[in-house]
């Protein structure tokens, strides 16, 4: 027999999509009914449309509010509140007494509606150093928040999937470099590694290169172009063998990704994406980085002298610390303490 019905709400790119489905292969190994809601637009379709752990899934017309002018905000907050009332509708539905949100914009109408429904109680998990906007303003009203970041968290181990414990390895020498640009891909860090690629080739360094959809072809005919045999590709569902076979990652910082590769003892430089809000790529990695366990540098000063240096480092050092940087069943630990809290 199934037990209650829980839903797990947020996306919109991939890192926030990692960690909603960590929450749902874990609720469901536990025989818990996943609801799902999230946006029509962005990821999250693409991400759990055909998911069968999940046994009602919403998609709403939702997008962000945060970026747009006057007119543009009030429409959208319209237009969340039109769609919190949906859902407090699906709540009542579906008996809903617990809702997971792992922020993003398209998590905003079902954590309003887990606010404003009685006997319905929110539990946030923030990815970030600094707080996204939605759970600055709904995380009064949670009855639990999870942090990596925060002191107040009960549990600051990232839910990082399984895998990436499972597959981890200590690196003792550079073979394969790769470079990951986070879910969308990234432009700098894409001409970044056309830029190294020449010497890393030459060095007898195997290149991976995720691209990103929009900039692939580019990236693919440079390296046709430089006659460099790299393993080039938009975007893959499966991360962790790319990570796996890394020796070293040049990467954004996105919080999923950075925890990923901690736990998977990947040793990493990262360039933060600039626009992110309050800066939060940066603060994300500088905790890594004044522990001694990543390299970081600005997209501004870009420099392949120092991204040289950071090859030529004390790799099995910085690999083996990585091990001790983040446990693995926090996935597990989060869902308890929310399944058990009365
Ligand atoms: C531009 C922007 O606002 N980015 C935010 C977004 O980034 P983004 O979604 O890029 O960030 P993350 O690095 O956190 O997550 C990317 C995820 O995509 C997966 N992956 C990546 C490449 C690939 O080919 N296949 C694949 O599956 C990775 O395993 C990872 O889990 O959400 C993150 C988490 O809130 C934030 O920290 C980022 O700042």
């Amino acid at each position: 027999m199934k037990k209650d019905n829980i839903v797990v709400t947020g996306g919109g790119t991939g890192g926030h999509l990692k960690v909603a489905d960590s929450f749902i292969e874990e609720l469901n190994n536990r025989g818990y009914n996943v609801i799902y809601i999230g946006s029509s637009n962005g990821q999250d379709k693409a991400w759990f449309e055909e998911d069968n752990r999940i046994s009602q899934k919403f998609f709403l017309d939702t997008k962000g509010v945060v970026n747009k002018k006057f007119l543009g905000k009030i429409f959208s907050l319209l237009n969340i509140f039109s769609k919190t009332l949906q859902c407090i509708k699906i709540y009542y539905k579906f008996n809903v007494k617990k809702v997971i949100s792992v922020g993003g914009y398209s998590a905003a109408a079902a954590t309003f509606a887990s606010i404003l429904k009685p006997n319905c109680k929110l539990y946030i998990h923030e990815q970030n150093s600094k707080m996204g906007k939605l759970n600055e303003v709904t995380s009064k009203f949670a009855s639990k928040l999870f942090s990596s970041f925060s002191e107040e968290s009960m549990i600051k181990d990232y839910p990082v999937s399984k895998e990436f414990f499972d597959k981890a390895r200590v690196r003792t020498e550079i073979k394969t470099v790769a470079f990951f640009g986070g879910s969308q891909g990234a432009i700098a860090i894409n001409d970044f590694a056309l830029k190294v690629a020449p010497k890393l080739n030459s060095l007898g360094i195997k290149i991976i290169h995720q691209a990103g959809k929009n900039d692939y072809e580019r990236v693919k005919a440079q390296y046709d172009k430089l006659n460099i045999n790299a393993d080039v590709f938009g975007f893959t569902k499966d991360f962790l063998l790319k990570v796996q076979e890394a020796d070293f990652a040049v990467s954004r910082a996105g919080a999923s990704t950075l925890w990923e590769m901690c736990a998977n003892c990947l040793p990493s430089f990262f360039i933060p994406y600039p626009y992110a809000a309050k800066d939060h790529q940066f603060y994300n990695a500088k905790v890594l980085k004044e522990k001694g366990l990543c390299f970081l540098q600005r997209e501004s000063n870009l420099d392949e002298e120092e991204f040289f240096k950071a090859i030529n480092c004390d790799i099995k050092n910085i690999s083996t610390n990585l091990k001790n940087s983040i446990k693995p069943d926090a996935v597990s630990k989060i869902l308890d303490i929310v399944l058990h809290d009365k």
